[in-house]
């Protein structure tokens, strides 16, 4: 059976520090995110994800964006490099789990640098952000990594903000969904849905026709619910000050054989 584990990994108690690149640093409430960070777990285990917690890395203040730290594709997991080297730190307690889950372990090396959030799977395609965190030796290794595998990887030029996913995510059927604005080359994207909200363009699938999305995208979700979808709505908004989405918060391993 494909598996339905989902890791996450609790905040740190650092939280507040964490970077802020294109947006204003606003204050955040610790004890808020870890009700949020919370809730939304309890979102994954409602529609029926297993969430096994990584560790927490209470030094590294984004260790909660746990997304970053690692791709998965089939069984293997490669783990990122942070193109923010106080992220680097973040890496070596993802390892540890995803080996104990009995995946494959494949690592970015130096001097490539890549973040899990630059990384979006639709089917055996593998769309890359090359932009503020991920360079071109990453994307290379990316190729290096999963084109072997079956793969075919796409360079996404990332300028506007932090993460290719901070753009675009894609619904069920593959449908790329994105907020034009935040997008260097929507071209890129074969069948492509324009959305009315930044936070919009973030969703995880939760499986069947589930959307788990921010409460920042009242009017996407609308749109999402009158194309036949049944968004699952979360409030992160602490974690959106630190430039972050719903995405950042979990990395789903759906091929492992266990
Ligand atoms: N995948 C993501 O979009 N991760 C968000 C990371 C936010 C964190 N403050 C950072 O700048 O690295």
């Amino acid at each position: 059976m494909p598996s339905k584990k989902a890791l996450v990994r609790r905040p740190s108690p650092r939280l507040a520090e964490g970077l802020v690149t294109h947006i204003e640093r606003e204050r955040v409430d610790a004890d808020l995110a870890v009700e949020q960070w919370e809730a939304y777990v309890a979102a994954l285990r409602t529609h029926g994800w297993d969430t096994i917690e990584v560790d927490p890395a209470d030094d590294c203040p984004d260790s909660v964006f746990v997304e970053d730290t690692v791709v998965m594709y089939k069984n293997v997991a490669l783990i990122a490099r942070p193109g923010a080297e106080s992220r680097r730190a973040e890496t070596a307690g993802v390892e540890e789990a995803v080996a104990g889950l009995g995946c494959s372990v494949n690592w970015i090396w130096e001097p490539a640098t890549l973040d899990g959030g630059d990384v979006l799977k639709i089917g055996d395609t593998v769309f890359v952000g090359r932009g503020g965190r991920t360079n071109a030796a990453g994307v290379q290794q990316l190729r290096a990594a999963f084109e072997p595998l079956g793969a075919r990887v796409v360079a996404v030029p990332v300028s506007k903000v932090l993460h290719l996913k901070s753009a675009v995510t894609a619904l069920p059927d593959g449908t790329v969904i994105g907020h034009i604005p935040k997008m260097d080359a929507p071209s890129l994207f074969a069948r492509f849905l324009p959305v009315p909200e930044e936070a919009g363009a973030h969703v995880v699938l939760l499986g069947g026709d589930k959307l788990l999305m921010a409460a920042s995208a009242p009017k996407t979700a609308e749109l999402f619910a009158d194309l036949g979808y049944k968004p699952v709505v979360v409030d992160i908004n602490e974690f959106e000050k630190l430039e972050a989405c719903v995405t950042c918060l979990s990395v789903r391993l759906r091929e492992l054989y266990v």
